[in-house]
């Protein structure tokens, strides 16, 4: 039925074009897709095509034929830090920071509580001098409930605010902040750098939730001197659906990270399995319990992607995360564009930010009837999705999202809003 207008050649050719001309095309067959426009990468990323063979792997070989001796042969017992070593580069750390394991939720505890402790040491006396908690209030809910539970339980008291109110709020009387590099809803990426600095230059900790950054924007956290910071792998990073999450403890803190949930995996010595708790040096210490075997070897082989891995490195493609970026950017511009073109005057209002500075990898649309018409996309092949109460999200991941996908996610928006009217 689609109907294309002048305008529209001109987008689809322009499509095609970037297509032909995007160094990271290649990646995309690296990925299980079909003929549907997947933009839901935001909240559960593609099954990266290596994923279920290593998995048969692990199921039948590690797990069926070595057992108990995979802990030790297979590489299980070390998998949190050697993974969270291959994330490390996609976030700007060096190798030693950064353990996978538990979930986002979990991880967003063990640091908030951390920071604090830590906070508690710099005054000296751990009398509470530092007693407030400063949280995103724009934040995704389980980090809002998260820093509430770990407010009541350090004797602190939570302080919703924006993340634009943050420099105002911050005094010797803050502990932690709780910050979103990019905002779930809006799409709006945060100045880290700059908010990292005021939260120390209060002489506070400052813990960055990374879920809708890492894998699709540089991070850096060790060139800002970011303090601690969780994330899930399961959107940009294609880890799969429950995927554990990771946690970065910057090196210099680590000797006093002080964990709230110091299971026995984070013990400096597991096995001796003394009742006196000693922590572990460096990112082990992060750790909890025993470790998700299958979930974190999906995603460990999910991983490939970004080196060139998962077919045996023939097309040799190294990912850099400015490549996603700068791709991040054409699209959501192209997407833009591409909206304004199709969409019916006044039908939608972008609540992501224009600025590049200020925008991470998805658009965000306010729409009426957004639930109706997320439903309406779906059924024609478009998958965004919807968020209370007006909010249509669609979420481009480089690495497999093309510029053809893009012009046609933004004509069948185009063509719905006109059908309904
Ligand atoms: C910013 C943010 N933090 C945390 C979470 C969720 O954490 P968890 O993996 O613990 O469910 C999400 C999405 O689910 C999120 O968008
Ligand atoms: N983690 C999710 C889940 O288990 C089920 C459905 C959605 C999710 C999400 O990741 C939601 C996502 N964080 C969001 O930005 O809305």
């Amino acid at each position: 039925m689609s109907d294309i207008t002048a305008p529209g050649i001109e987008l689809a050719a322009q499509a095609k074009e970037w297509d032909a001309a995007d160094e990271l095309s290649a990646l995309r067959a690296r990925f299980v897709l079909d003929d549907a426009v997947y933009l839901d990468g935001n909240s559960l990323g593609a099954l990266p095509a290596s994923v279920p063979g290593r998995l048969a792997d692990v199921v039948h070989r590690e797990w069926g034929e070595l057992r108990i001796r995979s802990w030790d042969e297979s590489g299980w017992w070390t998998a949190p830090e050697r993974i969270g070593d291959r994330i490390a580069p996609l976030v700007g750390a060096a190798p030693g920071q950064v353990v996978v394991g538990d979930s986002t939720s979990v991880n967003v505890f063990k640091a908030v509580v951390a920071a604090v402790r830590m906070a508690d040491e710099d005054s000296g006396s751990g009398d509470g001098r530092r007693d407030e908690i400063l949280v995103d209030a724009t934040t995704f809910p389980t980090d809002g409930y998260l820093a509430e539970s770990a407010a009541r339980m350090t004797g602190r008291t939570l302080r919703p605010v924006t993340p634009a109110e943050v420099p105002a709020a911050l005094g010797d009387r803050t502990a932690a902040v709780l910050l979103n590099h990019v905002d779930y809803r809006s799409g709006r990426l945060h100045d880290l750098p700059a908010l990292t600095a005021a939260v120390h230059e209060a002489g506070a900790y400052a813990v960055w939730d990374l879920c809708h950054s890492a894998g699709a924007l540089p991070v850096d956290l060790d060139e800002h001197g970011v303090d601690l910071a969780v994330g899930c792998t399961y959107k940009y990073l294609n880890g799969g659906p429950g995927s554990p999450a990771y946690l970065y403890v910057r090196r210099d803190l680590q000797p006093r990270f002080d964990s709230p949930l110091p299971g026995w995996t984070s013990h400096a010595a597991p096995f001796a399995m003394d009742p006196a708790y000693e922590p572990a040096a460096g990112a082990p210490r992060g750790r909890v319990g025993t470790p998700d075997i299958l979930s974190m070897l999906a995603l460990e082989a999910a991983l490939d992607v970004w080196d060139g891995g998962g077919d045996g490195g023939s097309t040799g493609t190294g990912v850099t995360i400015e490549s996603v970026r700068a791709k991040s950017l054409a699209l959501t511009d192209f997407f833009l564009r591409c909206v304004s073109a199709y969409v019916p005057e006044g039908r939608v209002e972008s609540i992501t930010p224009v600025a590049h500075a200020e925008r991470g990898s998805q658009i965000a649309l306010r729409c009426d009837d957004a639930g109706d018409v997320m439903k309406r996309l779906i059924h024609q092949g478009v998958i965004g999705d919807f968020r209370h109460p007006d909010v249509l999200r669609f979420g481009f991941t480089p690495l497999y999202v093309t510029f053809a996908d893009t012009e046609r996610a933004a004509r069948v928006l185009g063509e719905t809003l006109g059908e309904m009217g």
